[in-house]
Formats: C-alpha cells, sequence, structure tokens
C-alpha cells in the first residue's frame, strides 16, 4: 500500500496511507469512525483512492488478484445450503464445475470448520456461530491472495467467539494467506495478529504484536497477554480517548 488517500465530501479519510502485507494477519485497530471500512473498501475497489495498493510487490487488482472478504453480517446466500454457500464462489470465477482438488478442498473445510453436519441445511436453519463459520469456510474456499475480514467475530458471544478463532487459525495454519482483520476487539487482536495497523489521524501506524514472538494458541494463557492487553487498551484510551 503506497500513499492512500480516501477522501469522502472533500473530508480526507485516509490520507497517505503506506503499509505491506506478507503472509501474515494483520489487525487493523482503531476508534469508530477512524476509516477502517473505508480501508477495506478502496481496497475492494468500491470506492475511489488515489495512490498505489501492493500485495506482495504486485499492483491490486480484482482482475489479477483474488480477494475474499468476510463481513460482520456473513452475507450468506439464504436460497442456499451451507455446501453450495461454501462452493459457490469458486464456481463462479471459474466458471464451471469444482474440479476433484478444489472439491477435496471444499470438504477439508467443512471438516476443519465443524460443518460436515450442517452440509445440507440452509443459513436459516443455522446458529449464529455456525453461520459464522460458513463464511469464513467461503472465503477460504476461494483461494484468495488476500483475505479481508470486517468485525468478523464481532457477533458472537465469548465463548463461541474463542471458538471461532481456534477453528481460523487451525484453517489459516493450513492455507496461510495475507489477512487483514478489522477488528474493535483488543484481545482479538492481540491472540490473531502478527502485526498492527493503528489507524489514527487519518493516518496509519504498522507495528510488531508484542506477542508475535509466542504461538498464537499460547498466547491467551502466557504470562505477557493481560499486561499487553492493558498496555495497548491504555494506549488506545490515550491516543483515541
Ligand atoms: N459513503 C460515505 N460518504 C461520506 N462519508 C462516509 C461514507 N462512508 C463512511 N463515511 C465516513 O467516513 C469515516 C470513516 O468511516 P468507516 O466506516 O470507514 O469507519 P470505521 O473505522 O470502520 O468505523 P466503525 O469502527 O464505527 O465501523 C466516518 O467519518 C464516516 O462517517
Amino acid at each position: 500500500m503506497q500513499a492512500l488517500t480516501v477522501t469522502y465530501d472533500q473530508q480526507p479519510i485516509l490520507s497517505q496511507l503506506t503499509f505491506d502485507v506478507q503472509q501474515e494477519i494483520v489487525a487493523v485497530i482503531g476508534p469508530s469512525g477512524v476509516g477502517k471500512t473505508t480501508l477495506l473498501r478502496a481496497i475492494l475497489g468500491l470506492i475511489p483512492t488515489s495512490g498505489t495498493i501492493t500485495l506482495n510487490q504486485t499492483p491490486l487488482s480484482t482482475k489479477t488478484h483474488t480477494l475474499a472478504l468476510v463481513p460482520q453480517d456473513y452475507g450468506l446466500l439464504p436460497w442456499q445450503t451451507v455446501a453450495r454457500n461454501i462452493a459457490l464462489a469458486p464456481q463462479i470465477r471459474q466458471h464451471h464445475k469444482l474440479s476433484p482438488a478444489q472439491q477435496e478442498h471444499v470438504t477439508q473445510l467443512m471438516t476443519t470448520l465443524g460443518l460436515t453436519q450442517v452440509a445440507q441445511r440452509f443459513p436459516g436453519q443455522l446458529s449464529g456461530g455456525q453461520q459464522q463459520r460458513v463464511a469464513l469456510a467461503r472465503a477460504f474456499a476461494l483461494i484468495p491472495d488476500l483475505l479481508l475480514l470486517d468485525e468478523a467475530f464481532s457477533a458472537l458471544d465469548p465463548v463461541l467467539k474463542q471458538t471461532a478463532h481456534t477453528l481460523f487459525l487451525q484453517q489459516w495454519q493450513q492455507q496461510p494467506v495475507s489477512t487483514l482483520l478489522v477488528t474493535h476487539d483488543l484481545t482479538e487482536a492481540l491472540l490473531l495478529s502478527d502485526r498492527l495497523l493503528i489507524l489514527r489521524d487519518h493516518h496509519g501506524e504498522m507495528r510488531p504484536n508484542p506477542l508475535a514472538g509466542i504461538a498464537k494458541t499460547d498466547r491467551r494463557t502466557h504470562p505477557d497477554f493481560y499486561p499487553q492487553l492493558a498496555r495497548l487498551e491504555q494506549e488506545v484510551q490515550l491516543t483515541f480517548g
């Protein structure tokens, strides 16, 4: 991302934002209204921007790159089964039936994300946690170059959220993909990310996650976790309060 600028009604929202994303999870944090969703919309090409967005040294384009978005409301197709919701996007993209390898990938996704038992149900027949996992499976099924998560875990209660985090990480480890995770939840940012992109005053500052040296599965119980969370919360309050 080089000098990305977005203005709405002549008001700058993001100004000269420059950062890169490698094969890692970057958590995008910042106060409400700072421009987190705007950043995702700019990356998706939905709003006009100036500057260049690059991914792995190549200018980002929906023609050459595959982007997958998991929105907060999941955006599932209510008239399609779970299996179809997951398989449809890759199928449409290549205008024909899934290859055996892709079908195997979809099956693997349903197994890892615990969806095999509900494959033939419709979204309206699922719990919120199951719907969220279908949305994650659908995004991974595209084999994206960049995965965008916009508050994708925030509708879940704390217990379901912890399960969803674990399943997401299990899938991510099998299929590592450059990921931008927009979240209000600093715990989630510390648990899942490799780096933090802190947005403020139209600018962004990329930082290593202070827990980056600790395996993601061990962070929640590590003695540094709560001190680092308190530090980040304090900084967020000081900076954004
Ligand atoms: N279509 C639009 N036209 C004009 N202004 C907009 C438009 N969409 C968003 N904005 C403004 O741009 C700013 C950034 O909005 P955005 O939704 O990106 O913030 P956010 O950081 O994602 O907020 P939240 O954490 O509350 O979801 C806000 O001030 C918002 O009012």
